[in-house]
């Protein structure tokens, strides 16, 4: 098997059928128009009241260096399915569109556009599976990340879970993700280097199954490191691990520093209190605690009301595969294309399900804040010529919730996706991921609790204006008295 190109590149990380749409529009002179897709998600992942924005990192990366290679087109010639002028075109692609975004570590919500592509329409297709590949684990990572991190609270949480992620990138972009919803550190050596994570870990049990002695193991590393977390559970946690781990760094003295132990299985509730006394008996009152195994937001709370003597966390499969649901079901959809005159014209997915109809034109989100409170009123979906931050009053309403509508005074509105590439060039000021992460909880401070609670959380309201309500239901018109001119 031949996958090792030196000129490989991710254009070709599409689905075959967007490269087929792409040849349609090519070949019928359409690809150029303009077209306006917007990437969304339906439903709140975990029941959560809020998601945390993540993968706009990567997705920059993939645009920045979207292209095909000179391999690319040779393996798109050997399917026999694209035409020779088409792929010569591109062979010349490149990205020369308008991209707006909300930023990473924002709070974000069902029914409102994430991400907004305003570019030819050939160049939009492209990208559709990128984005959703992207937007659609990344959020969910860093919000299983958010919901950890609320329950762990000022207690260091790292995260453990590259063993177990769904390969490589998943660990990668995963770690990253968890590191933007509020984990502190990661084992991931890799992302530290290239992301600046804070790297931090202890060690395995197979140290200890090889010197087929705690203490032997202990003494070893501690002659080797000055930093020392000893792993107590290989054999016997309060009988052999704890107190062999308290004889080493007894006779080690002031060469260690005796930062912690680790258990990894049985009672963590009952264990931790029995190590947390044991240690404190040896004078070793500032060493921690640390567990891990199959830890989530629940295992940890539940963990904390039963008095466990925990000072850090350490979580994996259940963060990085975001264990209690599989995807996020985001979508990409056309919202609006440009016309026969090039007037760019709204454009709609019609379901029978109301709640999966798209709704159409190009939009912004804007957040409202309560002047008075300074929280955040509810999210404002407005077509985009529309200025709400010049109304006095804002009408509020969700159609899917009619009996929830208010009239906001008194308000500020902030517009929520940022451009990030204007026309071709890239024009966003990208933020270090400290500033994101800082951005993740000025966010959360901005939101009542009622909306940010882990369990049963308020509906925080995503509402339309009324000028793209009436849009929405004059298409839907247009739509219906298209279907119905089929009608014998
Ligand atoms: N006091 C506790 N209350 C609630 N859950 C706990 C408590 N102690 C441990 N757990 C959780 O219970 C689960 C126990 O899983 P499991 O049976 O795989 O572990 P184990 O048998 O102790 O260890 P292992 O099989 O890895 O040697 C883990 O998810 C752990 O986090
Ligand atoms: O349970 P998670 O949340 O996924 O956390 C990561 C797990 O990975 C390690 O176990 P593993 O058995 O792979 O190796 P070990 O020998 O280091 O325990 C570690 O000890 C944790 O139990
Ligand atoms: O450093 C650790 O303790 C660690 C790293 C990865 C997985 N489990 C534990």
């Amino acid at each position: 098997m031949k996958y090792n190109y030196p000129d490989d590149s991710l254009a070709l990380h599409t689905d075959a059928y967007e490269l087929s749409m792409m040849q349609t529009y090519w070949k019928q002179g359409i690809s150029q128009k303009r077209a306006i897709f917007e990437a969304f998600f339906r439903k709140m992942p975990f029941n959560n009241g809020y998601a945390i924005y993540a993968g706009l990192g990567h997705i920059i990366q993939y645009l920045k260096n979207l292209h095909f290679s000179a391999s690319d087109i040779d393996y798109l010639k050997t399917t026999g399915q694209f035409d020779d002028d088409f792929l010569e075109y591109l062979r010349n692609f490149k990205f020369t569109g308008t991209v707006r975004s909300f930023e990473e570590g924002e709070l974000v919500f069902n029914n409102e556009p994430l991400l907004q592509i305003d570019a030819p329409l050939i160049e939009g297709q492209l990208i559709e599976t990128a984005i959703l590949n992207i937007l659609n684990y990344q959020i969910m990572v860093a919000t299983k990340a958010s919901r950890i991190k609320t329950v762990v609270g000022n207690q260091p949480v790292m995260e453990f879970g590259s063993r177990r992620a769904q390969e490589f990138d998943a660990a990668l972009w995963g770690t990253r993700a968890a590191y933007i919803g509020g984990f502190d550190s990661t084992s991931n050596v890799r992302a530290g280097k290239l992301f600046g994570i804070p790297i931090s870990g202890t060690h395995a049990h197979a140290l200890v199954q090889a010197y087929r002695s705690d203490y032997d193991a202990f003494k070893a590393y501690a002659q080797t490191h000055h930093d020392c977390t000893f792993l107590v559970d290989t054999f016997d946690t309060l009988k052999s691990g704890v107190p062999n781990a308290i004889k080493v760094a007894k006779e080690m003295g002031d060469q260690i520093n005796f930062q912690a132990v680790r258990i990894d299985s049985g009672d963590m509730s009952y264990l931790s209190k029995k190590v947390r006394k044991m240690l404190d008996d040896a004078g070793f009152t500032k060493t921690k605690i640390i567990a891990s195994n199959g830890l989530d937001e629940q295992t940890i709370q539940n963990l904390k009301m039963q008095g466990a003597q925990i000072d850090v966390w350490g979580v994996g499969t259940k963060l990085i595969t975001a264990y209690d649901q599989p995807t996020l079901g985001a979508v990409y959809k056309l919202v609006a294309f440009a016309g026969k005159q090039g007037k760019l014209v709204d454009t709609i997915k019609v379901s029978n399900n109301i709640g999966k109809i798209s709704t159409p034109g190009k939009k912004q989100v804007w957040r409202i804040n309560d002047r008075i409170d300074c929280k955040n009123e509810g999210d404002y979906v407005a077509l985009d010529h529309e200025k709400p931050q010049k109304e006095s009053v804002l009408k509020m309403f969700n159609p899917n919730y009619p009996l929830q509508r208010k009239n906001v005074r008194d308000f500020i509105a902030r517009p929520m996706l940022k451009t990030i590439w204007q026309d071709g060039k890239f024009v966003y000021d990208e933020p270090s991921l400290a500033e994101i992460r800082q951005r993740r909880q000025k966010s959360l401070d901005d939101f009542w609790n009622e909306y940010t609670r882990n369990l049963n959380p308020e509906i925080y309201p995503v509402d339309l204006s009324p000028q793209c309500y009436d849009n929405k239901q004059k298409i839907l018109t247009e739509v219906h008295q298209y279907v119905d001119s089929f009608k014998k």
